[in-house]
């Protein structure tokens, strides 16, 4: 399958980024999104929590999908500070993002906890945006195909589908550093993690989405995303200015 047989797919994560006076920046996103956009491209946004509801009332017959950046295991229970995947589906999220490596790296976050979530994710009916990528540690010591594949193996639960599961690639040390690995580093890495897939999961992890992520921009996002089994952008600070974010989705129209 090639990429054209996946629908491309860009993601903007806010992470701990954005007021209630953001809004105009994703309304701006949804306006553009129900011009051109709709057929060509999915997109995804994933502002904090404390906006989640905002944005999906906001987007609502729009088609942009919101979602949360964590989610916990459990449906609920006594878990100070955390929110469930049935909360995000109640507050409107479609989607969450799970195993981020700034909540691996942060809250110590393993390959089983990220499973969890992402199972709790699927329980819920929400899409899973899972994420795996190395260190430079790991890169230069020449371990990152084994990281990723490890992370993979532990992190996705084997009720993962193509239409409920997303893979994204973040290299860790590209991420908000402004530094990419090459189109063929990607290439490769990409072509990595589909071959795990396609192992595990046969057709249906051939129609998996993988996505870039680290330091995409309007002016390296083209690129990028024509990289061979690269279905897409996981975008952190260039996703919060919409002409930015527009921009990258443009690019991925091929
Ligand atoms: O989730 C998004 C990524 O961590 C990428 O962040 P960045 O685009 O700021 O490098």
């Amino acid at each position: 399958m090639s990429n054209a047989a996946r629908k491309p797919l860009i993601a903007g994560n806010w992470k701990m980024n954005g007021l209630g006076a953001s809004a105009p920046e994703f309304v701006r996103i949804v306006g553009a999104y129900q011009g051109s956009l709709k057929n060509v491209v999915d997109i995804m946004v994933f502002p904090p929590a404390t906006l989640l509801t905002s944005f999906a009332t906001s987007t609502r017959g729009a088609g942009v999908i919101v979602g949360a950046q964590d989610c916990h295991p459990a449906p609920s229970g006594a878990h100070t500070g955390d929110i469930s995947a049935e909360m995000i589906a109640d507050a409107g999220g479609k989607a969450v993002i799970v195993g981020h490596s700034e909540r691996r790296a942060e809250h110590g976050e393993t390959d089983a906890i990220v499973r969890a979530k992402a199972e709790a994710a699927l329980r819920a009916g929400l899409v899973a945006v899972i994420c795996v990528g190395e260190t430079e540690e790991d890169r230069d010591a020449g371990k990152a195909f084994e990281v990723v594949e490890r992370q993979l193996e532990g992190s996705v639960p084997n009720a993962a589908r193509a239409k409920t599961v997303v893979v994204a690639y973040e290299p860790v040390w590209a991420i908000g550093t402004g530094v990419t690995p090459t189109v063929e580093e990607v290439a490769e890495m990409h072509g990595r993690i589909r071959r795990a897939l396609q192992a595990r999961f046969g057709a249906e992890g051939e129609g998996m989405r993988i996505l870039y992520g680290g330091s995409v921009k309007p002016d390296n996002a083209a690129e990028l995303l024509r990289a061979g089994n690269v279905d897409g952008a996981l975008v952190g600070g260039a996703s919060l200015k919409a002409d930015d974010f527009l921009a990258i989705a443009q690019a991925a129209r091929g």
